[in-house]
């Protein structure tokens, strides 16, 4: 089917938590329809950065298109849109759904709803999209359908008379939900004959072929050989090959409004086309881009030191070429006193930075020391000048400073009511501020909170899922700064100021910090020939003091007489054992004194 009508095109997303099944379900999709022979087969198509395979999440979104004949023997073009399903990306989540008319909403029904679930389902509302409910994983025993409907229309309130009960593992209801997406998801409005407006919703970077541009057009059409227009940022560029993704890339040589495709067009680097942008003809451009285009900003910084500084070079080109690829990550060159030459580097969020972190040691071989995650603070001078800081070293010092505001978050967990009690209190020692509670379904609550964001990037969520065993699923949105009594806390090795060890904290738990701080790095620092003095001070007040005492034996000693084959043997151990490490003036720091800070609790 090549020249598709607008009323015979279906476009649709899957809104789902992480393990939900979403994966599984867009396989038997795939499968159902032909698309993807069975043989063929690579289980879980639409994943497929390794990364993204290892992680079991999906990071980048993706598109697929099918063909479809339904019951009645009519045949429809269905396109599924793939979201990532992490909060880091929820720009890119709410791009990909302004593409769609519909959505699956996949719940595990074993499980029941969860937040992110639930921020993913408004964002969907949001945009007017039709939600289809689908009760995933049926053929489980724990599974109750029945209870997860009743919390989805409680919660969510969405009917559910129609939803579909399903296995995605097993392929049961999978013909419903195909017959659903037709019947129920409208058609795109068919705008074709207005000027080109399509939607890049994601992108990737291509060695050969320069930038692949995944879109949706709105309105108009769009041929092979076209000169577009990025309307934000004001590039034209020459479309050299068109295509749809099926889901392997197949040529064609124009688009309509309604349909869902890439196009190459030598873009040099994925921010020159932005998710979120609107392209539009060079020579008979839209009056308007559409609505809601944001670049996104990056949240959390931190610095990316290498342990051997000649690699100091190969750090700066492996950044660059990531970047090609990853409009979100952003660096620019730091020098540290005590770490020497590396590079500030903004993230989404955490699991981005995490990402990032592993693409630069796995695929460019980088040892690297990574410090700390801190946010942007917004710090106002006795002067009256305002600036924003992403690193706690460059603060004025106190006297120079009236205020210092920082990010806040509006946090929602959901979880079984048993945790209520030890997710309030965390919330509480992350100084959040309560804003509401409420119950539904089979002793559910979701709780919310506004939160500091430094709160939150510092091992908030690994202690949401241990304190909750796994339980407590939870999503944050930025709401804005806040002032509040924040202090710099320094860290002295050895006399030492550690620029990269310095932290910006609530002047009511410096104390407490900076004591645990120290006995920390009193533990992760090996032991040296000399004792090592550790301390903790705000401005010139030493707040909390720890030593690390002299190493007495060296692992020669045992070796009576000269033994050389034993010493080589037990040099070598001790090389092996090697951790990674940086030297800051005498002192052998590893790499988890760096990241002491998020090991507190
Ligand atoms: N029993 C059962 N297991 C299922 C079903 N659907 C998916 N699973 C399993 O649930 C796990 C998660 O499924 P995925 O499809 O990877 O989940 P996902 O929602 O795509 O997860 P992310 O990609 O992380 O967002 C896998 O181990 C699947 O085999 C089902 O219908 N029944």
């Amino acid at each position: 089917m090549t020249d598709v009508p607008v009323s015979r095109i279906r476009n649709f997303s899957i809104i789902a938590h992480i393990d939900h099944g979403k994966s599984t379900l867009a396989d038997r999709l795939l499968q159902a329809t032909g698309t993807v022979e069975d043989r063929k087969m690579k289980q879980q198509f639409l994943d497929n950065m390794e990364l993204e395979r290892e992680r079991g999440i999906t990071i980048k979104l993706q598109a697929a298109r099918m063909l479809y004949k339904d019951q009645a023997g009519e045949e429809y073009v269905l396109n599924l849109i793939d979201t990532p399903g992490h909060v880091d990306f929820s720009y890119e989540v709410s791009r990909s759904l302004v593409a769609c008319e519909g959505a699956l909403l996949v719940v595990d029904a074993s499980q029941g709803v969860e937040a992110q679930t639930l921020a993913n389902v408004y964002l969907a509302l949001e945009q007017n999209l039709e939600i289809i409910p689908v009760l995933n994983k049926i053929d489980l025993p724990g599974a109750e359908p029945e209870r997860v409907i009743q919390e989805i229309e409680e919660v969510v309130g969405l009917d559910c008379s129609q939803a579909i009960l399903a296995s995605a593992k097993e392929g049961i209801g999978v013909p419903d939900i195909l017959e659903s997406i037709v019947h129920l998801v409208p058609p795109p409005r068919d705008t074709v004959k207005e000027p080109l407006r399509a939607l890049i919703f994601d992108s990737y970077y291509d060695a050969y072929r320069g930038v692949i541009v995944y879109f949706r057009v709105m309105d108009g059409r769009v041929k092979k050989g076209d000169r577009v227009r990025l309307m934000a940022s004001g590039k034209e560029y020459q479309i050299d090959e068109l295509g749809v993704l099926s889901p392997h890339q197949i040529q064609v040589d124009e688009l309509h409004a309604g349909e869902v495709g890439y196009f190459a067009a030598a873009i040099k680097a994925v921010e020159d086309a932005r998710v979120g942008d609107t392209i539009t003809l060079a020579n008979s451009p839209a009056p308007e881009p559409l609505p809601g285009y944001t670049e996104a900003k990056p949240m959390v910084f931190c610095g990316l030191f290498p342990t051997d500084s000649d690699q100091y070079e190969d750090l700066r080109e492996a950044l660059e070429k990531l970047k090609l690829s990853d409009a979100a990550l952003s660096y620019e060159p730091e020098t540290s006193t005590a770490m020497g030459f590396g590079f500030r580097c903004g993230f989404l969020g955490l699991l981005h930075m995490e990402i990032v972190q592993e693409r630069l040691e796995r695929e460019y071989d980088l040892e690297l020391i990574t410090t700390a995650p801190s946010v942007i603070y917004r710090v106002t001078t006795t002067a009256g000048e305002i600036f924003e800081i992403d690193n706690p070293s460059q603060l004025p010092p106190a006297t120079n400073r009236e205020k210092i505001e920082e990010p806040y978050v509006a946090v929602e967990i959901i979880t079984p009511e048993d945790y209520v009690g030890t997710l309030m209190d965390l919330c509480q020692t992350r100084r959040g501020i309560f804003k509401d509670m409420r119950y539904f379904a089979q002793n559910r609550t979701t709780l919310v909170y506004d939160l500091p964001l430094a709160e939150v990037v510092t091992d908030f969520f690994d202690q949401l899922k241990s304190r909750s065993r796994g339980y407590a699923s939870m999503e944050y949105h930025f709401i804005g700064y806040r002032e509040d009594a924040l202090v710099k806390l320094d860290i002295l090795v050895n006399g030492d100021q550690v620029d990269s060890l310095a932290m910006i904290v609530h002047r009511d738990k410096a104390y407490s910090v900076g004591r645990a701080l120290v006995e920390k790095l009193k533990e992760l620092i090996p032991r040296h020939q000399f004792k090592i003095p550790l301390q903790a001070s705000i401005g010139t007040r030493i707040i909390a003091s720890e030593h690390i005492p002299a190493l007495r034996k060296d692992v020669l000693a045992k070796c009576y007489g000269g033994d050389i084959s034993r010493k080589k043997k037990l040099l070598q151990k001790q090389a092996k054992g090697k951790k990674r490490m940086k030297s800051i003036g005498t002192v052998d720091v590893p790499q988890e004194a760096f990241m002491a800070v998020l090991r507190l609790e």
